[in-house]
């Protein structure tokens, strides 16, 4: 039966590739079932890209309005569904700095209680729930939210390639920046945490115009040798090209070893997509995105969403990759979540598959 069906599909392959033709086969229902035939029969034999889910955090922490807390953890139960590994559910920021997280506490409590304890579904259990920090009192509530380090395996710590960023977003220094990180991976150690460094305004800053690549590769040498595990580097307003991604992935993999470092790119000029397959191709197999590409940066006037998960998981899928991701739940739960915030849903691919889906029925 199975083989049957890909030879189906691999006849269809020839012209459109192999993830589109399961996909995207006369019949879309069908396809996507064949999908699922063929993400497993393939599975293990095509490299893993592993994409980072922001929605709930990056995604959120920019929308003016007070989302409810019901929503945020819908959101992150949904998002559990389709494959993804890893979803940032909230940052232990402050509240006062950013509105939209007056609710980290309840919404890791959820995550926990969810994911962790009560469901028993082993498979939600293999995905990593990530908080964001910025300093020592940051791990300190996200420890104390996520019941300690038994659920709390990795944190991620922020800094800026830019003074002027750095003050206007953590109210500090970049080198003061570096001594809250000293202290949190202290903590972070001494309970089995692994901590993640992300540098904003990696390719540009909306303050201080166009960041030397140097500069940002210095800094993410610095951040792996104080014990980051990865650094990933974020094109905060999304005005990166493949030009100038290639050269900040060039330089930052003179200093750190490509399987650390990661991207996290806005879509702000529509290059987003354009630039995490370039740094495919150069080597980079770890992408942040943000279901529709909600999101932004409440201290970066104009930086729109984070390229959506969406369009990565078609494009890389399309490479050869193994996203582990399933579009259509994606589009799916991209589109609920447009619904419930009442906004255009923003990514094209998902949207494409919709349509696709619909025609079908
Ligand atoms: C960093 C701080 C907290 C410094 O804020 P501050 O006011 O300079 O902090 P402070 O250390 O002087 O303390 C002042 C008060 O804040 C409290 N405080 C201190 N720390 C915390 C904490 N963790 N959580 C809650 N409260 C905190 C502290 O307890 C004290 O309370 P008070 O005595 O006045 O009642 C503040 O500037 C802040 O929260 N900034 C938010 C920045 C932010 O969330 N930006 C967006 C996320 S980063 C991003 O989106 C970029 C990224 C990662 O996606 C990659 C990219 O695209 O570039």
């Amino acid at each position: 039966m199975t083989s049957s069906v890909l030879s189906f599909e691999r006849v269809l392959s020839r012209s459109v590739g192999w993830s589109r033709a399961v996909r995207y086969s006369p019949t879309a229902k069908k396809g996507a079932s064949l999908a699922r035939l063929y993400n497993a029969a393939t599975m293990g034999k095509r490299e893993r890209v592993h994409l980072v889910e922001t929605s709930p955090r990056d995604g959120f922490q920019n929308e003016s309005i007070r989302i409810p807390t019901h929503i945020k953890t819908e959101l992150i139960d949904r998002l559990s569904r389709t494959g993804l590994s890893t979803i940032e559910p909230t940052a232990f920021v402050s509240p006062k700095w950013v509105p939209q997280m007056f609710d980290s506490e309840q919404v890791a409590r959820h995550v926990v209680e969810t994911h962790y304890q009560t469901s028993g579904n082993s498979s939600d259990q293999k995905i990593n729930f990530p908080a964001l920090v910025p300093n020592v009192t940051g791990l300190e509530r996200a420890l104390a939210s996520y019941g300690g380090s038994e659920n709390l395996k990795t944190v991620s710590f922020f800094t800026a390639a830019s003074e002027t960023f750095s003050k206007r977003n953590i109210n500090c220094s970049i080198e003061r920046s570096l001594e809250n990180l000293k202290q949190v991976i202290e903590l972070a150690n001494s309970h089995n945490i692994q901590v993640r460094g992300y540098i904003s305004v990696a390719i540009a800053c909306p303050f201080e115009g166009a960041t030397p690549p140097e500069q940002v590769a210095q800094l993410a040498e610095t951040l792996i040798k104080m014990g980051c595990f990865e650094v990933s580097l974020g094109d905060t307003i999304g005005m990166g090209t493949v030009k100038t991604t290639a050269k900040l992935i060039e330089k930052v993999s003179q200093r750190v070893p490509l399987n650390q470092i990661a991207l996290h790119a806005h879509d702000t000029y529509g290059q987003g997509v354009a630039n995490v397959t370039k740094a495919a191709e150069l080597g980079i197999r770890t992408f942040d995105s943000s279901l529709g590409g909600i999101g932004g940066c409440p201290y970066s006037k104009g930086a729109s969403g984070n390229v959506a998960t969406e369009d990565l998981v078609y494009v890389l899928e399309d490479m050869g990759f193994d996203t582990g991701v399933d579009l259509e739940l994606l589009a799916e739960t991209g589109d609920w979540v447009s619904e419930a915030l009442d906004m255009p849903y923003g990514s094209k691919a998902g949207r494409a598959v919709l349509s696709q889906l619909s025609l079908a029925i």
